[in-house]
C-alpha cells in the first residue's frame, strides 16, 4: 500500500521531531545536573527544604519529563521547543533566587542561550532570553530576593564543573551532528549522481562527465571513445519471463562492463535498457575490442522457469573528433551509429562514420 504524499510528510515531520527531541535530552540531563551543584551554593536566601525540593526535581527530573513529554505528542519538535522555553522561563526564576550572583546567573543564562541557539537559531534565542528577563523580573518583584551581584570563593568553585564539562560536552554532540551531517551529505550526492537500481551514474550526471571529458580532449589533443549501449529486444525479456528477470539482465550487463572495462571508463545508465560508456584516452579500435569482451559473456544463469538467456546489445560508438562543436555531437554521433546496428539487424557493433 502507497500512503498518500501528506501522510509520508507527517510521518516524516515526526521522526525528525523525535531527533530533535533525543538531540536535546542528554545535554539537558548534563546541563541541569551540573547546574544544581552551583545553584544550590548560590541562593540568596536560606533555602526551604520545598525550595531545595523544587531545584532537585528541575535539576534530576524534569529532563526525562520533558523528554517523556515531547515523545508523546503528536508533534515533538514542538513540544520540545516549548521545553527550551520552559527551561529559560525556570532559569529565570533560578537567576532571581540567586539574588543575579554574577558568575552563576551567567553560567546559568549562558547554557540555556547555547541550547536555545543551537536547536533552533538566533529568533529562537532571543525568544528565550526575553522569557528569561520576564521570569527573573516577575520573581524579583513577586518573592523579593536579596539582590547580591558579588560571587564568593566557595560559589566560583561550584560552577568549575559546569564551565569545564559542559562546553567540552556540547562541542562533543555537535561534533557527533556534524559527522551525521557529512555522511548525509555524501548520501544525498550518491544519489543525486548515480542511478538507483544499478549504481552506475545517472544520465545527468553522466552527461556532466561526458561535457567534462569532451572540453579535456578539445584542450589537450586527448583521445576518447564514446559507446552506447542498448539491450536488444529487451522487452521481450520483460514481457516473456517478467520483470524481476528483465532487472537482472540489467545488473548482469552492469556487472560485465564493470568487470571487463578500465577503472578509468565512465559507466552511466541512459534510460531503460540503455548505457553509455566513456572510454578516456582509448581509440575505437579499442573499444570495440573491449565491447566484444563484454558481449562474449552476457548471458544470464537460468532460474526456476527461466532458462539460460543469452543478452544481445547493440553498440554504437563514436570516437571523439576536434571537428565535433559540442559534446552533444559527440553523443549525436554515437546515437546515430547505435540507430545502424539496431538497424542492421541488433546484435552488433557499428562506429560513427567521421
Ligand atoms: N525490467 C525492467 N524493464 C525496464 C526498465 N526500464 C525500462 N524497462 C523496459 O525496457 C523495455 C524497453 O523496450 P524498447 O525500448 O522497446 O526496447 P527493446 O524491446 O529492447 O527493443 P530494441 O531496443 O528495438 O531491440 C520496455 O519494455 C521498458 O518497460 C527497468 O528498470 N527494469
Amino acid at each position: 500500500m502507497t500512503l498518500p504524499v501528506a501522510t509520508l510528510l507527517k510521518v516524516d515531520a515526526r521522526r525528525s521531531g523525535l531527533r530533535f527531541a533525543r538531540r536535546v535530552y542528554l545535554p539537558r540531563i548534563v546541563g541541569m545536573g551540573f547546574s544544581f551543584i552551583f545553584v544550590v551554593w548560590s541562593l540568596a536566601d536560606t533555602p526551604s527544604n520545598w525550595l531545595i525540593g523544587l531545584l532537585f526535581i528541575n535539576g534530576f527530573i524534569w529532563p526525562h519529563l520533558a523528554y517523556w513529554s515531547a515523545i508523546n505528542t503528536k508533534d515533538p519538535m514542538r513540544s520540545e521547543q516549548r521545553n527550551l522555553l520552559l527551561d529559560a522561563v525556570f532559569g529565570g526564576v533560578w537567576i532571581a533566587l540567586m539574588g543575579l550572583n554574577a558568575l552563576p546567573s551567567t553560567l546559568l543564562a549562558a547554557m540555556m542561550g547555547m541550547n536555545n541557539i543551537a536547536a533552533n537559531g538566533t529568533k529562537f534565542f532571543f525568544r528565550g532570553l526575553m522569557l528569561q528577563l520576564a521570569a527573573i523580573a516577575l520573581t524579583v518583584l513577586l518573592l523579593q530576593p536579596t539582590i547580591n551581584f558579588a560571587t564568593s570563593p566557595q560559589q566560583v568553585y561550584f560552577c568549575l564543573p559546569m564551565l569545564f564539562f559542559y562546553p567540552i560536552f556540547l562541542g562533543q554532540v555537535i561534533y557527533r551532528t556534524a559527522i551525521k551531517l557529512a555522511q548525509h551529505k555524501h548520501k544525498l550526492i550518491e544519489i543525486s549522481t548515480h542511478d538507483g537500481m544499478t549504481g552506475v551514474y545517472n544520465r545527468r550526471h553522466w552527461e556532466h562527465l561526458l561535457h567534462n571529458e569532451y572540453d579535456n580532449c578539445q584542450r589537450y589533443q586527448h583521445i576518447a571513445t564514446l559507446l552506447l549501449i542498448d539491450l536488444d529486444h529487451f522487452k521481450t525479456i520483460n514481457d516473456t519471463w517478467g520483470h524481476d528477470l528483465g532487472d537482472q539482465a540489467l545488473l548482469r550487463v552492469t556487472e560485465e562492463l564493470r568487470l571487463r572495462l578500465r577503472t578509468s571508463d565512465i559507466i552511466g545508465r541512459f534510460g531503460g535498457d540503455e548505457f553509455a560508456v566513456i572510454m578516456p584516452g582509448t581509440s575505437s579500435d579499442k573499444a570495440i575490442q573491449a565491447i566484444s569482451r563484454v558481449r562474449d559473456n552476457l548471458h544470464l544463469p537460468g532460474k526456476g522457469q527461466a532458462p539460460t538467456i543469452t543478452i544481445h546489445i547493440s553498440v554504437g560508438v563514436a570516437e571523439f573528433s576536434p571537428k565535433m562543436n559540442n559534446y552533444r555531437d559527440w553523443l549525436k554521433a554515437a546515437d546515430v551509429a547505435l540507430y545502424r546496428a539496431k538497424n542492421a539487424g541488433r546484435s552488433r557493433t557499428e562506429v560513427a562514420k567521421s
